[in-house]
């Protein structure tokens, strides 16, 4: 099947502190035909923000609002979006969803880190533990587009980033004109006139008839 789409669009999802970013910054760096999206600097350059939860003390989103704005782009392709939340964009316009994992003693340290405190650390920790946004991500998009990488390590964000860029080049591959084999389609277009021909034999035949 040909895309109209010339690149995949790919989420780069998982809880706070995961590697999302990280993951983000090596990817556009080894598939620089791509758009790295931080969709919480986006929420900021149009300004998206919808109040506060307070007992989260976190940012409420105009998640409407984000999506109409963020369509275009994703109808592009070619955009790699890093965002915690991953069930909102719009299934037909995504083709790969991944969902960083980190132990919990390396989150809880990255968290602690990042200077995050009470409810706001334990529900980030609680969520990676209970596999929140694996399950969102699940139930959002199909299973085969879904995968789970590890990122406790160094050398993983590496090797991750070179299993999606992998993956990327053969999506390009399997659903472009760009990366299909010339010759294959000239076969398929002679196939097409052939079909018409054909076509156009049978309804002489039946006219005589
Ligand atoms: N696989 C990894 N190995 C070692 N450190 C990592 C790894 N992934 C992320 N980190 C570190 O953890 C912190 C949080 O990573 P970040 O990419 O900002 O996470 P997120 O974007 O998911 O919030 C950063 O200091 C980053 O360097």
């Amino acid at each position: 099947m040909i895309s109209m789409r010339q690149l995949p669009n790919i989420i780069i999802t998982g809880t706070p502190g995961t590697g999302k970013s990280t993951h983000c910054e090596r990817l556009v760096e080894i598939l620089p035909e791509f758009t790295y999206v931080s969709i919480n600097k986006f929420i900021g350059e149009h300004s998206l923000e919808d109040g506060v939860d307070e007992e989260r003390n976190s940012k409420l989103v105009d998640e409407d609002r984000l999506v109409d704005l963020i369509r275009p782009d994703l109808k592009n392709g070619g955009r790699i979006i890093d965002w915690h939340v991953c069930d909102i964009f719009p299934e037909s316009l995504i083709d790969l969803v991944v969902v960083m994992r980190t132990n919990t003693t390396r989150l809880y340290d990255r968290l602690k880190e990042r200077g995050y405190s009470g409810t706001k650390f334990e529900d980030n920790l609680d969520s990676e533990i209970m596999e929140i946004i694996l399950s969102d991500a699940r139930d959002a998009y199909a299973p085969e587009i879904v995968i789970e990488l590890q990122s406790d390590t160094k050398d993983e964000i590496e090797s991750n980033c070179q299993r999606i860029a992998t993956w990327a080049k053969q999506w390009i591959v399997d659903n472009t004109h760009e990366g299909s084999d010339d010759e294959e389609d000239e076969e398929d277009e002679d196939e097409d006139i052939d079909d018409d021909q054909s076509e156009e034999r049978d309804e002489e035949e039946e006219d005589e008839d």
